[in-house]
């Protein structure tokens, strides 16, 4: 039986607006991967899609700094995807490969895109995905037998209504605890079926960053952080820390 977890108290860092949130963030995933390396692992990393997250996979690719990562050695998942045919230009896999890892030495053997859609339902896309993620997240624990981090990075971007990866406010899929990776329909955020890690799976993670930009977030961030919130922005803690990395538009309504 494993001890309770430690609580992590949240760590807000507040950034001019867009264009820096995304320097900033860029230089610490950069920072990240290469401190995960330098430890001997295979650097874990568990991206999400939409706008911010592009502009800091851009602002990685760009930056000199990402020369000192060994990006043999690292390895990349999603957090979700839009269940779409493949190369689809709104898969959040398009738009990672455009925005980095077709800039970088990655090893394909360790890219793990979420499986788009070639004729199977999203329920045997997502079951693809729990077996592939099994092996790395599988039951790994530490001497007392409590589950060990299996991400290094993992990053969420956050919606207005306050979902985080494919994970919607009054969906059941924010409740599930018992698989790693589920099916969505009628996403209230086009395209309607999609991939999403569950929460206990986004909990695996050493580190949970929240990336967030806008006037329109404000209200999400600000519930978010409430102890009594019940947002799936809410949900997701890292194991050593949690950042909410924000511009201040983002963090506007924060009290
Ligand atoms: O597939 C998706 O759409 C994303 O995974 C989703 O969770 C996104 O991260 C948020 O909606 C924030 O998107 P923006 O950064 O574009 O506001």
């Amino acid at each position: 039986m494993s001890g309770p977890e430690r609580v992590i108290d949240p760590e807000l860092l507040i950034h001019r607006d867009a264009t820096a949130l995304a320097h900033a963030v860029a230089a610490r995933f950069v920072t990240a991967l290469v401190d995960a390396q330098s430890n001997g692992r295979v650097a874990q990393v568990v991206l999400t899609g939409g706008r911010v997250a592009a502009a800091i996979y851009r602002a990685v690719a760009e930056s000199p700094a990402s020369a000192t990562i060994d990006w043999q050695r690292v390895e990349f998942w999603w957090g979700d995807e839009r269940f779409l045919p493949p190369g689809d230009p709104e898969r959040n896999e398009t738009q990672a490969r455009d925005a980095l890892l077709n800039h970088v030495n990655f090893d394909p053997a360790r890219v793990h895109p979420m499986p788009a859609d070639t004729g199977q339902t999203p329920e045997a896309a997502a079951e693809v995905y729990a077996t592939e993620l099994a092996a790395t997240i599988s039951a790994l624990s530490d001497v007392k037998g409590r589950a060990v981090p299996a991400f290094d990075v993992l990053m969420l971007g956050v919606g207005p209504d306050g979902h985080v990866a494919s994970l919607f406010p009054g969906y059941p899929q924010l409740e599930v605890v018992d698989v790693t990776t589920v099916a969505v329909h009628d996403s209230p955020k086009p395209p309607p079926t999609r991939i999403s890690l569950t929460v206990p799976a986004l909990n695996r993670s050493r580190e949970v960053w929240f990336v967030v930009s806008g006037e329109d977030k404000a209200e999400a961030v600000a519930e978010a952080l409430k102890e009594t919130s019940t947002l799936p922005a809410s949900a997701p803690k890292g194991r050593n820390r949690t950042l909410w990395l924000l511009d201040e538009q983002a963090a506007s309504q924060i009290q």
